[in-house]
């Protein structure tokens, strides 16, 4: 599995936590930055996180600013692209198993480092169940195509 990871500012530290994890676990993790606590402007990380994920550079993502949602509002931005913010991990479950979500958002102001690698862990390790998720699913994408559903 390929992951694609960036954070703001907010997220930095948050964020080099997610890469100690996991490279340890031997996941191949692509660093898109921010690289230091610097202000910086969150949709930029968002866009390289989402933009790996539909050239095929990278399986999943994951993106941290201080709440989540800047970052996760900018990846959105990106047709098929899916991220969700979760700040507990059943959510994180639901995410992939009902919505194949394809970038996890988290809020480095809002959880903890154990929560977060917590949730981390059950995301990268759910699949999509498809079925009658993937035609829901499918209506998004019709959506972003401009169809009427
Ligand atoms: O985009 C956000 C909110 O949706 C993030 O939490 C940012 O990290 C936050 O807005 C950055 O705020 P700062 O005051 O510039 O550190």
């Amino acid at each position: 599995m390929r992951v694609a990871l960036g954070a703001d500012h907010g997220g930095y530290e948050l964020k080099e936590a997610i890469l100690c994890h996991l490279e340890k676990q031997g996941i191949e993790v692509q660093d898109f930055g921010t690289h230091s606590k610097d202000s910086v402007d969150y949709p930029k990380y968002g866009f390289a996180v989402g933009s790996a994920i539909i050239k095929e550079k990278a399986d999943l993502g994951i993106v941290v600013c201080g709440t989540g949602l800047g970052i996760s509002m900018a990846a959105n931005k990106i047709p098929g692209i899916r991220a969700a913010v979760c700040t507990e991990t059943f959510s994180a479950r639901m995410a992939r198993e009902h919505n194949n979500a394809n970038i996890l958002a988290l809020g480095a102001r809002v959880i903890g480092v154990g929560l977060a690698l917590e949730i981390v862990d059950i995301f990268l390790k759910t699949e999509f169940s498809g079925g009658r998720h993937a035609l829901r699913v499918n209506l998004i994408s019709d959506i972003e195509r401009g169809e009427e559903i």
